[in-house]
């Protein structure tokens, strides 16, 4: 901000604009010298004092920040034009000075004329709040009493109330984080209120207090008491991956729906205030401007997802408003958070293909009903353990370039293009992409090579590396096991390359360990109507020698498959590709796949803290 004053132009200006604590000392301190010479007791200790350099500093700060307060910006334009006078004075006296030319085009350019415009729409308004002078009639006992005034202005309150359930008081609630109650730092949850606008509050129903502060205009005055403890705030700010949809307007145990915060699975929240067990106060990580909502806690979520589980066991997701549907809570909080909305208040073949662009194990898995997914086969509890966690805990992990590079899963619906796209990504740059080698337990073909196509090994030897859980996934198809291994994926990664594999969305569980650090691509298809276009002289690989043409429910049996995938999975996907136009898609993969190598990204807690690892 510009300032039309210099400080202390004149000894006697700065002498008029030197704050009273100032003059005083200066006087004393004269008054002293007198004293100091005649040797009078006490008076050498009090001018040393006076004079030393600490208590000096300490009142040039004060003189400074006395100034800065005093003084208000001032408009400059009519100043511009006394300046653009005089320049154009000085241009008719010196016509050839490329400085004052210079000056003159400064001054006329339109941006600058904006700004100076803007300076002064600022400098002449007044953004001090008026305050209502305080009422004659405080109560003696003013020390327990608080008179808190908010101005209104466009923000929510971001406070509660509700009424004692004992004494019957109405009492703050909560106060939401970073919302205009708590940053002025005056209202706490505890805190009784005694009147609002004048209005005694004893004996109204929290709702009619809401009411009050409905038909108030201008400054809000609450008469309250304070609450006599008021809770420490030592929470360290934690962020989580929300596991599970939520919507607060749907969910009738919430105590105030509209200071909810909505999520949607795979948002990444900061949890700011964990004070209520019950109830979280957190903010969406890509918002962080805004105020803090409500949202249940890890303990509430994990008792209603515990009582469902018990109650479907068979149905491991489970939705998240149906479960808190049924908790029941006693506390009932009344809103002053949101009154400016309610209120007005301003508130492939493999065949012929080079060493991995074969399929692996989206083999002919449409025609297969041999193929076991193997993760709910090996480990049912761990994967339901872990998907219903209803938060996760994530921090922002930035790949260090020694470190080996982040696994890339691709995951989706059958005939979405995932072998397409795998197939392109590779070709962009063959030395940094590579697939993993498959292992199978079916013979060799002559024109093959051990470790190229495929890792061909015996039952008993793909049996151990399944029970050793050495295996992503793996599946039967025609008598024969197909798998892919941790092993296969270790030796790309190894070579300092990125390993593209692509996995059911049950083998993800399996793949998000600390050592491969998984970045995970949901492949996703366009509407019908644009598949119908761009599928239209595309070909579903069936079976090594067979192809056909898309027909109408293949694409509408991709699209309904799609749609469980996110339902079940899309808390766990990075990053989602909507493969519509082929080459549009491949450039997307890409510059995810390499975004994911080099940029920050939040993964879980437990694959970077030492504390987690076990
Ligand atoms: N965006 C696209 N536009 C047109 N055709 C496409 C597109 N994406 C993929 N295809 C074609 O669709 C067919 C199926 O693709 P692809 O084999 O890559 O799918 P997939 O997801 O790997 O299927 P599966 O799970 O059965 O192995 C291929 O012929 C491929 O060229």
């Amino acid at each position: 901000m510009l300032h039309s004053e210099k400080w202390g132009e004149s000894p006697r200006m700065k002498k008029m604009e030197m704050p009273a604590v100032s003059l005083l000392f200066q006087l004393v301190l004269q008054e002293l010298n007198l004293f100091y010479k005649r040797d009078v007791n006490g008076v050498g200790v009090l001018y040393d004092l006076l004079r030393s350099h600490w208590l000096q500093a300490l009142l040039k700060v004060y003189e400074c920040l006395h100034y800065y307060i005093r003084k208000k910006p001032v408009p400059v334009i009519p100043q511009a034009r006394v300046l653009s006078y005089e320049v154009e004075e000085l241009l008719r006296e010196v016509p050839q000075s490329t400085e004052i030319q210079e000056l003159r085009r400064l001054l006329r350019t339109p941006h600058f004329k904006a700004l100076l415009s803007a300076h002064d729409t600022v400098a002449q308004k007044d953004f001090e709040p008026v305050l209502p002078p305080l009422p004659d009639n405080i109560p003696e006992n003013e020390e327990a009493m608080r008179i808190v005034c908010l101005v209104k202005n466009k923000q929510p309150l971001g406070a509660t109330i509700k009424r004692h359930e004992i004494t019957g008081d109405i009492m703050v609630a909560r106060v939401i984080s970073g919302g205009l109650a708590d940053r002025s730092g005056l209202l706490y949850a505890g805190d009784k209120l005694v009147e609002v606008n004048g209005v005694p509050v004893e004996g109204l129903e929290p709702e009619q207090v809401i009411h009050i502060l409905a038909l108030s205009h201008g400054t809000i005055m609450f008469k309250l008491i304070p609450v006599s403890d008021r809770p420490v705030s030592n929470q360290t700010t934690l962020y989580v991956r929300a596991m599970a949809d939520y919507c607060p307007l749907q969910d009738p145990t919430i105590p105030c729906a509209d200071a909810g915060l909505p999520f949607k699975k795979g948002e990444i929240l900061q949890i700011v205030d964990q004070n209520d067990v019950l109830w979280w106060q957190a903010k969406k990580a890509l918002d962080l401007n805004t105020c803090a909502g409500l949202i249940p806690s890890n303990q509430l979520l994990k008792r209603k997802q515990r009582e469902f589980w018990w109650s479907q066991p068979f149905q491991p997701y489970t939705c998240l408003r149906s479960t808190i549907r049924e908790c029941v809570l006693c506390e009932m909080e009344l809103v002053f958070f949101h009154l400016h909305s309610v209120h007005g208040f301003n508130t492939s073949i493999f065949l012929l293909l080079p060493a991995g662009f074969r399929r692996s194990m989206r083999l002919c898995r449409r025609k297969s009903q041999n193929i076991q997914q193997s993760c709910y086969a090996r480990c049912p509890s761990i994967c339901y353990s872990t998907v219903a966690a209803p938060y996760e805990e994530v921090v922002r992990y930035q790949r260090h370039p020694s470190d080996r590079n982040r696994l890339i899963v691709l995951v989706g619906p059958s005939g979405v293009g995932i072998n397409e796209l795998r197939r392109r990504l590779i070709q962009t740059n063959p030395r940094r992409f590579q697939s993993a080698v498959p292992h199978t337990t079916r013979a060799q073909k002559s024109y093959e090579v051990n470790g190229r196509e495929y890792h061909y090994v015996s039952k008993e030897t793909f049996e151990n590396l399944v029970y050793t859980h050495r295996m992503l996934q793996y599946g039967e198809y025609k008598g024969n096991l197909y798998g892919t291994s941790v092993d296969a994926v270790r030796t790309v990664l190894d070579e300092g390359k990125v390993c593209i594999v692509d996995l059911e969305p049950q083998g993800i569980q399996v793949a998000r360990t600390h050592e491969l650090k998984p970045y995970i691509i949901f492949i996703k298809p366009p509407s019908m109507s644009c598949m119908r276009q761009s599928r239209e002289n595309a070909r579903i690989i069936t079976d090594y020698y067979v192809s056909i043409r898309f027909k109408e429910e293949d694409l509408e049996e991709m699209e309904d498959s799609a749609k469980k995938m996110e339902a079940q999975f899309g808390q766990f996907f990075d990053q989602v590709v909507v493969n519509d136009s082929l080459q549009e898609a491949c450039v997307q993969l890409l510059s995810a796949v390499c975004r994911a190598q080099d940029e920050p990204q939040w993964v879980p807690a437990t694959w970077i803290c030492s504390d987690f690892q076990t």
